[in-house]
């Protein structure tokens, strides 16, 4: 007789919606990030309590070599030019790395060194992004529809913010020039 079959959680690829599974739920709103935005009067004049981006982990064991797993949904829209973004951190734990899948949406993973040299990866359906040890990240939605992307990082790995709070070297804005939908700037 076979042996009883676990059903694992689920994820649906098209939506990054968990089915089957215990989630712990994060939501960060524009009233979380003060002085984070380039356009600051532009920022005030938005509602504090709108949703910049919920992130669903699955509430799983922790400890030295466990792995977590969670999608983040990065909203679409804009604060002035500067499209809606994730706060973005080193890891506690600087050598941890961690992987992203692009679900759904479009947009950017911006990542930088500890010496600042910052980079751009394009989020899509599909996209695979190994982030190396030593590398703060964060999500840019480029798009008009939510960004959804799974990552799978080890649990002991921590966040540092402090580090980047002189924000990152790049930010990305919409672009008046009609061939490009995006433009990265250092202002
Ligand atoms: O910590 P931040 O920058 O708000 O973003 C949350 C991100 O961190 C992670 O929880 C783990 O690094 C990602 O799943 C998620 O995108």
């Amino acid at each position: 007789m076979n042996p009883d079959v676990i059903l694992p959680p689920q994820v649906a690829w098209a939506s990054g919606v968990f089915a089957n599974a215990p989630l712990i739920r994060k939501t960060t709103r524009l009233a979380d990030l003060p002085d984070f935005f380039s356009d600051n009067n532009a920022w005030r004049g938005c509602d504090p309590q709108q949703r910049l981006y919920d992130v669903e982990t699955i509430d799983s064991p922790s400890g030295e070599g466990a792995l977590y797993v969670g999608v983040t949904h990065l909203y679409a829209g804009k604060i002035g030019d500067e499209f809606f973004m994730t706060r973005g951190h080193f890891h506690q734990r600087r050598e941890q790395g961690e992987v992203y899948f692009g679900l759904c949406g479009r947009g950017l993973l911006l990542l930088q060194t500890a010496s600042g040299e910052a980079r751009l990866e394009r989020v899509k359906p599909g996209s695979v992004h190994i982030i190396p040890s030593f590398t703060a990240h964060r999500l840019i939605n480029t798009g008009d529809e939510t960004l959804s992307a799974l990552a799978v990082w080890p649990s002991v790995a921590g966040h540092d913010y402090a580090a980047l709070a002189g924000g990152f070297a790049l930010r990305v804005f919409a672009s008046d020039h009609h061939l490009q939908e995006w433009e990265a700037r250092n202002d």
